[in-house]
């Protein structure tokens, strides 16, 4: 099978599983699990903020934010097809007990006066304003990355308002390498920050929460009262840092084969690529086929490639480190032959 269902799919690495083995641990509740302090401090440098978090997933790092800028009652104002919106199985009001108020963007880039004229709290009828969540690269949009000046707007715009900024950065490190800069030019227009190590950076499990000293300390508590509190961790966290010091600027090879992917997808009848493929991910239309997407997927298994749908006749397909640009290249073939 070529899996580009998602980069979530990537398996840890021969040097990760071998860090795994050799990781010194202990309980972390305490802190003293010196290799996830390591890479809560390696993190915590990478992003630019002064403490970071190791965190169970993506979806865990950023209701743990929410919970720990908002109080139950705030308003959150987020993207409409956001992954916090979208697909965290309405966590963040079950758990911070918060309401979202969406605002539409063009590829994940929210318009700064559109967020400035939706904060609220002033009046007594109103909610306040938590929260403002910004996501980078974005997912529906199809891995777009959201430009650094347009974070910088909506930061100055939240800080005029004295509203905290966090960014659900699960795939942020793309968004560096496509943009070939660091990736404090991103995080420095936030309050807190997520980034998955276990999407496109191959580890197998857990995700970074990063923010100033009070915020993570807030954080580390929501976690464990989640839960989250863990123990002899470090057997996870030992490929997290390998993640972070070895896998970054490799992503740009996903980069290369997810365009090879869509020049290709473009010379076959009845596809139509609609996103700009700025980094690992590519949305493919197949209404022309006369399939539904579903109805196109199953054709696609049958033919040894996993894909998956992203509305009724919309594909997304998701390159990583686990497939080859041969196996792009495979994949290209089938679906040259599916009618
Ligand atoms: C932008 C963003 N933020 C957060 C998350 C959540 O990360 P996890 O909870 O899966 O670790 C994801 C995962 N995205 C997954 C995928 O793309 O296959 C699915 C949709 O949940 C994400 O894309």
């Amino acid at each position: 099978m070529i899996d580009l269902r998602s980069d979530t799919v990537t398996k840890p690495t021969a040097a990760m599983k071998q860090g795994m083995i050799d990781a010194e641990v202990g309980d972390d509740v305490y802190k003293e699990d010196p290799t996830i302090n390591k890479l809560e401090e390696l993190a915590a440098e990478k992003l630019g903020k002064e403490a970071a978090l190791f965190v169970t997933s993506g979806t865990q790092g950023n209701q743990i934010a929410v919970l720990t800028h908002c109080v139950s009652g705030n308003e959150v104002l987020l993207e409409k097809d956001s992954h916090i919106f979208y697909y965290e199985g309405g966590a963040i009001s079950a758990f911070a007990g918060v309401q979202t108020r969406t605002i539409p963007s063009v590829n994940g880039a929210m318009n700064p006066l559109e967020i400035e004229s939706a904060i609220r709290g002033q009046d007594i009828h109103e909610p306040e304003t938590g929260l403002i969540c910004i996501e980078n690269t974005h997912n529906r949009a199809g891995g777009s990355v959201v430009p650094k000046e347009n974070m910088k707007g909506i930061y100055q715009v939240a800080s005029k308002h004295h509203v905290p900024v966090h960014l659900d950065g699960a795939r942020l490190f793309n968004a560096a390498v496509a943009s070939n800069c660091s990736i404090k030019n991103f995080t420095q227009y936030t309050t807190s920050v997520q980034i998955c190590l276990s999407k496109g950076l191959g580890a197998p499990v857990g995700s970074i929460i990063a923010g100033d000293h009070k915020f993570i300390t807030k954080a580390r508590k929501w976690r464990k009262r989640l839960g989250g509190g863990l123990r002899q961790a470090g057997v996870l966290a030992a490929p997290g840092i390998i993640a972070l010091t070895q896998m970054v600027e490799r992503l740009a090879i996903d980069h290369e084969n997810a365009s090879l992917l869509a020049s290709g997808i473009k010379n076959v009848s009845g596809l139509e690529v609609v996103n700009t493929v700025d980094t690992n991910i590519v949305l493919v239309d197949v209404s022309k086929k006369g399939l539904n997407s579903k109805e196109y997927l199953e054709r696609l298994k049958e033919n040894g490639v996993l894909a998956v749908p992203f509305g009724p006749s919309l594909i997304r397909f998701t390159t990583h480190y686990d497939v080859s640009k041969e196996q792009v290249q495979k994949a290209l073939a089938t679906l040259n032959t599916i009618h």
